[in-house]
């Protein structure tokens, strides 16, 4: 049986995400130290982040070969919006913020690069554009709820226990499977020059998750404030 572009992928990645769960901002997250104040500003560039995300679901459906794709781009789209993003409302309702107030998060420069980045390479692509771009969001953050759901404590006494719960569910599980079948079909029958170009993508957007961890770590948005 021929090798499963995403097992070539994680060949790829791995290091990439193994470095995460070096990260200060995650392994706070594991182990209940991470300042509150850095979670508040993950919460709102999350979910402007979010936002956008949910825009590759919805060109992903319309740019489907089948109706078994757009169904499951469908589910994905539903699974962000209604399923992920509660957890972000559930969070910021005990820090005393409103669903509006996530929703008005003016994006920091990393969440605009990010965000910016897959919503071009899916717009001027066909669907395995979508889905390269997709990806690493989805599989990384499995990799890192599962990885700290091990960890002692992290399903205890933990101010973010439901974060950890959330990224290592079976729904979740769901969500980032889908992703990855489609990965496996969309790569079917395509050239190596091709294969090559959406493993770029995947590893940028890796690269991408890194820098929006750092991003939230130091609490950024733009280097130089201007007046408006
Ligand atoms: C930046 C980022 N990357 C991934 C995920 C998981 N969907 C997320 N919520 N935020």
């Amino acid at each position: 049986m021929s090798q499963l572009f995403t097992d070539r992928l994680w060949n790829k990645v791995e290091p990439i995400w193994n470095s995460y769960l070096e990260h200060p901002f995650v392994k706070g997250l594991g182990d209940g130290t991470l300042e509150q104040e850095k979670f508040k500003h993950w919460l709102k560039q999350d979910y402007v982040y979010l936002i956008e995300y949910s825009r590759l679901f919805a060109l992903g459906a319309s740019k489907s070969e089948d109706l078994e794709m757009m169904t499951t781009f469908a589910k994905l789209l539903h699974g962000v919006l209604d399923v992920e993003m509660e957890l972000h409302r559930n969070y910021a309702a005990d820090f005393g913020i409103s669903a509006e107030e996530l929703e008005q998060t003016e994006p920091s420069a990393i969440t605009t690069a990010y965000t910016s980045y897959m919503l071009n390479l899916s717009q001027r692509g066909g669907v395995e554009n979508v889905v390269a771009s997709v990806l690493a969001c989805e599989w990384s953050y499995l990799f890192i709820g599962s990885s700290l759901a091990k960890w002692p404590g992290a399903l205890e006494d933990n101010f973010y226990r439901s974060w950890v719960e959330m990224y290592s569910s079976a729904e979740f599980t769901e969500l980032a499977e889908s992703s990855k079948q489609l990965m496996n079909k969309v790569a079917e029958r395509k050239s190596e020059q091709e294969l090559a170009r959406l493993e770029e993508i995947v590893v940028r957007t890796s690269q991408l998750e890194y820098m929006f961890w750092d991003m939230v770590e130091g609490k950024e948005g733009w280097p130089v404030q201007v007046e408006t």
